[in-house]
């Protein structure tokens, strides 16, 4: 039933001297239409600086009520508020939730029929739209013909506001980037007049910053709201101690009740298995995902809203009165992990965020928690609380938990996980170093070639939470048998496509400047020479035959792993580390001092040949290792000085060197060498440097 506008009729009648944005008019029509007795937090600062014109950048936890902000000044003037929304199902779900409480709302995606999109468009052109909020995609905003019509809708004074929900999706900086968020920065130009309203949940202090750049907010009022949900309890269990976790989240299930319940998964396989076991054991439960037809994933969205079913089993999904969030897997981020927990008790009643920690997980998906968290089990008992509101750059005592987290209900009981799990992960510590020779695993586990999730494509045209082809790959190769050869192929194969995915999307990242958030530092570098290092004395007790200079060489090479990769982040830096460091390992002393710069004809100071006496160094040699002087082997490699020295010699065009191959190129060799036993299967650099310009 739709309720009539009384609450903004009287108030205009009854009070004709006051604007519409006095509090007072603005609580009447919060209690009409909602039913909520007072504002939260900043809603009303929100709400009064947009219906008066000025921009607005909001940032409220999740269950917060941002939604407040956009929906009571729709109701203060005639006219429309246009809210750009990122997912389908929140638009559905904030619509349904409108024309329950009689307030015209709809929104237009590709999922609505031409029917229905046909009858929005003609009550937008009736010059008295009696619609109130529309809700649309960003990339449907971002159209020339939708701009036009808004251009219209303005002209005739009816368009009230422009709010941007979850607007950290313009930042490529955020979690969540969409490409197609970007194009929102075009709204200022169009209409610039009417007010903006950016709505997030994310924290980062450079994601806001960028937000409120992209839209072109002028003078904004930024408004901050604490972060914490004191509503929330938070627990982990930890995977690796279970004996089987899908049962264990089955009796968690069970032993909560008939209540309402998300359990987020990152891939869409796990979501569907899990949903099917689950149902097994008797819970009320579907999938939901991109991966359904939209008819399954209404009937789905449909049936969990009107608590036919208890819970869903989602890449991404909303409902207010969700009693408990599950994470299967570790989410994508801090970010994602707090605003998927969020959905938990937003109608602010007692609610628990269960996260399901699984080491190979964290193997994958190494963001939530540290590096120094899985090798100081201390650290993984900071109290959960603390540690997200610390992440998002709130600083609060450990007193404000009350209790609120396993870790401090329960201290003992995690000591005693942490104690069984510290045991586990050493007993089965054995997976990321799987491209690492035999020698080199005195390491210390502390260098992977492993996929890096910074290295993914970023955004999803249609739903911010179903981007998971990335992780699909994650998963084979993480499920891939390491002890056979086909365990090792796929896995080769895997990090040979994420090094070719990455020269692809290389381009895209450079359109939205996506800077390197994965930058080899110089502690990694330092680590990485200590390890060329170790393999170069490995290299010369093998060959015997050679003296090398150690400290200079390493420096020479990892000094050319960084200029190849460097910029291109931790993931393949590590791969050519590895790569120098397998080829260190089976060189002959031909290659290798040709490698490093020395004629064995004529060989340098520094690399001496035990065979012959050294002799000067040739003049084409100066600027080679040889040339690195005491002082600059007593700093580090990291130095400025001795890498731009370096930089300069190893561009050079006159030395003619053998390459080091890069990931790709290694395995290429390796597939054709594997084909043609009896060819020869060495591609020129020529053609890997072709191959890699058309990957670009
Ligand atoms: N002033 C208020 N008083 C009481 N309840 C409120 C108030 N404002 C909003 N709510 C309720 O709070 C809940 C969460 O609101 P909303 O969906 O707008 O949150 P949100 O900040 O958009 O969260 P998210 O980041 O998860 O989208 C809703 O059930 C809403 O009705
Ligand atoms: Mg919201």
């Amino acid at each position: 039933m739709k309720k009539s506008p009384l609450a903004m009729q009287s108030t205009s009648q009854t009070q004709k001297n006051k604007p519409l944005h006095e509090k007072e008019a603005l609580v009447k029509l919060l209690r009409w239409h909602f039913g909520h007795a007072q504002f939260r937090d900043k809603q009303l600062d929100a709400i009064q600086a947009v219906l008066s014109g000025r921009d607005c950048f909001c940032l409220m936890p999740t269950g917060g009520g941002k939604s407040m902000c956009y929906q009571i000044p729709a109701l203060a003037k005639p006219g429309i508020v246009l809210v750009v929304s990122p997912l389908i199902a929140l638009m559905e779900n904030q619509v349904i939730g409108l024309k329950e409480k009689g307030i015209a709302g709809e929104f237009l995606s590709s999922t609505q029929t031409m029917q229905v999109k046909t009858k929005i468009y003609e009550d937008l052109d009736s010059g008295k739209p009696s619609l109130r909020l529309l809700y649309v995609t960003p990339e449907l905003t971002a159209t020339p013909g939708f701009m036009s019509k808004l251009k219209k809708i303005h002209s005739r004074g009816l368009l009230n506001l422009v709010a941007i929900d979850e607007a950290h999706c313009i930042s490529s900086w955020g979690h969540d980037f969409r490409p197609s968020y970007r194009k929102l920065s075009s709204l200022r130009n169009y209409l610039p007049d009417v007010p903006i309203l950016a709505l997030t949940a994310t924290a980062a202090p450079k994601v806001q910053k960028d937000v409120m750049e992209s839209l072109c907010l002028q003078n904004p009022l930024v408004l901050k709201s604490s972060f914490n949900r004191p509503n929330l309890f938070y627990e982990v269990r930890y995977k690796d101690l279970l004996d089987d976790a899908y049962a264990d989240l089955c009796s968690v299930l069970k032993s909560n009740g008939d209540t309402c319940a998300i359990v987020y998964c990152l891939e869409r396989t796990t979501c569907d298995e899990l949903s099917a076991y689950l149902s097994a054991g008797g819970i009320s439960c579907a999938a939901y995902h991109a991966g359904l037809n939209d008819k399954a994933r209404s009937s789905v969205l449909d049936d969990w809203i009107s608590s036919r079913k208890q819970v869903v089993v989602a890449t991404g999904i909303d409902r207010k009165d969700v009693r408990l969030v599950c994470h299967f897997n570790i989410p994508k981020s801090m970010e994602a992990f707090y605003q998927e927990s969020g959905r938990a008790g937003r109608d602010q009643l007692p609610s628990k965020s269960l996260l399901y920690y699984g080491m190979d997980d964290r193997r994958r998906m190494e963001f939530i928690l540290s590096k120094n968290q899985s090798k100081n089990s201390q650290s993984f008992s900071t109290r959960e609380r603390k540690k997200i509101l610390e992440s998002f750059g709130e600083q609060i005592p450990v007193s404000l938990c009350k209790n609120s987290c396993d870790a401090c209900k329960h201290p003992n009981l995690l000591a005693k996980y942490l104690g069984e799990l510290t045991s586990a992960v050493l007993q089965k510590n054995h997976f990321s170093q799987i491209f690492i020779s035999s020698q080199d695993r005195t390491d210390g586990g502390q260098y992977s070639e492993f996929w890096n999730r910074d290295d993914e494509a970023s955004g999803s045209e249609e739903d911010i939470s179903d981007c998971d082809d990335g992780i699909e790959a994650v998963k084979k190769v993480a499920n891939s048998k390491l002890s056979t050869k086909a365990g090792l192929n796929e896995r080769i194969n895997f990090l040979q496509h994420a090094e070719e995915s990455y020269y692809r999307n290389k381009i895209s990242d450079k359109q939205v400047n996506k800077p390197s958030k994965n930058a080899v530092s110089d502690v990694l570098r330092q680590g990485s020479k200590e390890k060329l290092l170790n393999a170069l004395r490995q290299a010369q007790q093998r060959l015997r035959n050679l003296t090398i200079e150690f400290e200079a060489s390493a420096i020479f090479l990892e000094n050319e792993c960084y200029n190849k990769y460097g910029k291109s982040g931790k993931s393949f830096y590590y791969s050519q580390v590895a790569s120098t460091i397998r080829w260190l390992s089976t060189a002959n002393s031909i290659e290798l001092t040709n490698r490093l710069g020395i004629d064995t004809d004529s060989p340098s100071v520094n690399f001496i040949s035990k065979e012959e006496p050294p002799a000067a160094p040739s003049p084409s040699l100066e600027q080679r290792p040889a040339q690195i002087t005491g002082k600059e082997l007593d700093g580090s490699c990291g130095s400025e000085n001795s890498i731009g020295a370096f930089q300069t010699e190893s561009e050079s065009p006159s030395t003619s060197l053998p390459v080091i191959p890069s990931f790709s190129e290694f395995v290429n060799r390796r597939k054709v060498k594997d084909n043609q036993p009896n060819t020869s299967c060495k591609e020129s650099p020529k053609k890997n440097f072709d191959k890699r310009m058309r990957l670009q």
